[in-house]
């Protein structure tokens, strides 16, 4: 079977795809190292690169870097990985993404499936529903970086790139006949309804000798088995634990509220304080994590309801900086097991542990799974990288038995 390398627009997403390619019987190694090499032994390669919200110019060539890399390591087929919401402005980052991608490996078509049935992201007629919203009227609608108004997939990706976008719908998924509708459109991208994962397995048929297709997680779970043992490869080192969140989304919100009212010492960063002294609120979150139980689980959150979403184009980035301190900072401290909820804020923490590359363990829930790293100081911590709406409710509290 040819090597696959994965294109990840941030971290969340790249132990999402590579817990589904593990389920499906592959070898996944996330690499978070932008200039590491790539894993041996691994027959799915994931780049995981923090690009979902970078400046165009930057998402581009960071995942064309990742391209070649992933080529040069051996990988001949590729997965353009964004999330399943199709977190984007009317600026990019997926088409600008998808073109480069396309121009480089020369795809005449490249199909675009963000759905995930199992954490209820579906398309149908062209329209991303996320559970029994459509995208514009779900949760998306408020997120603090890349608020989805619009539900047509076409609709929102037309803006973003210099190429056509077509639909294929459910009955041509269903008819036996997609790849040569596909190989017949006259659009170089398609939008492809999808509801269950029968039809990811007849997405994943119909494209099997694409070089390069895009889409969530689930074009891993539509692909054919890889023939590998799943079961975890390494055990956690035993120590203390710690969650903290940096996603502002209706799920993590729930998890947070579980967690509190099942005892969970909580700590809401103060965010507005990390305006004019980071220092202090750093040092005094991390008196308080000081003081908690070293058996207990504490949760540090930046956002507890939508109200604690504050403006300002440095807000996002001084709050992940300050998340990605404190967890360093912990890991100094003794802490060995970490959930991170957000793309975005996961991306941050890794980046400042100095962890380039991660091990794929237990699966957690759909899309969501432990993944072990080697901190720039040596260390092994445990991970969850936890997409802010994934997960269940409790995950806060149960999630460690997975790694037991
Ligand atoms: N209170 C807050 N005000 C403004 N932005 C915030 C706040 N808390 C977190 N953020 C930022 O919101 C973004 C959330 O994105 P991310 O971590 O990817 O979560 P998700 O997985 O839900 O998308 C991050 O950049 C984070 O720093
Ligand atoms: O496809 C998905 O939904 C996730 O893998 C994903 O991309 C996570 O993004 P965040 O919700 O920003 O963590």
């Amino acid at each position: 079977m040819p090597k696959i390398g994965v294109i990840a627009d941030d971290f969340t997403g790249a132990t999402d795809i590579a817990t589904a390619y593990a389920s499906r019987g592959y070898r996944p190694v996330v690499l978070t190292d932008p200039a590491g090499q790539a894993g041996a032994g691994a027959d799915v390669v994931v780049a995981a690169l923090k690009s979902r919200t970078a400046p165009v110019e930057e998402a581009v060539a960071a995942s064309v870097t990742a391209y070649d890399r992933l080529r040069a390591a051996g990988c001949e087929r590729f997965v353009f990985k964004y999330c399943s919401t199709f977190d984007s402005t009317d600026r990019g980052n997926i088409g600008p993404v998808l073109d480069a991608l396309a121009d480089r490996t020369g795809a005449r078509h490249v199909v675009v499936v963000p759905a995930f049935p199992a954490n209820g992201r579906t398309v149908y007629l062209g329209h991303l529903f996320v559970g029994d919203q459509l995208l514009e009227n779900s949760p998306m609608r408020h997120h603090p970086l890349t608020p989805m108004t619009r539900s047509r997939l076409a609709e929102i990706l037309r803006p973003q790139t210099r190429y056509g976008v077509g639909e294929i719908h459910l009955t041509t998924v269903h008819s036996g006949r997609l790849a040569q509708a596909v190989a017949d459109a006259a659009e170089r991208y398609l939008v492809l309804d999808a509801i269950t994962d029968d039809d990811l397995a007849a997405i994943a048929a119909a494209t099997a000798d694409d070089v390069l297709v895009s889409g969530g997680a689930g074009l891993a779970l539509g692909a054919p088995t890889g023939g590998s043992d799943p079961a975890q490869a390494w055990q956690a080192r035993p120590g203390r634990r710690l969650v903290v969140c940096g996603s502002a989304s209706a799920r993590t919100r729930e998890q947070i509220a579980y967690a509190t009212a099942h005892g969970h010492p909580a700590l809401r960063l103060d965010v507005a304080g990390l305006a004019g002294r980071p220092g202090e609120v750093i040092r005094s979150t991390m008196d308080w994590f000081g003081e908690q139980d070293p058996g207990s689980v504490p949760v540090i959150y930046s956002v507890g309801d939508p109200g604690d979403v504050q403006s300002g184009p440095e807000t996002a980035a001084r709050t992940e900086n300050a998340l990605a301190t404190i967890v360093a900072t912990a890991v100094e401290r003794g802490v060995t097991q970490c959930i991170v909820a957000g793309g975005e804020t996961s991306g941050a923490v890794v980046g400042r542990l100095g962890v380039t590359a991660l091990r794929i363990g237990s699966p957690i829930s759909p899309g969501v799974c432990w993944a072990e790293g080697t901190t720039g100081t040596g260390d092994r911590v445990a991970l969850a990288l936890k997409s802010g709406n994934f997960g269940t409710p409790e995950m806060f509290a149960t999630a460690w038995e997975a790694l037991r």
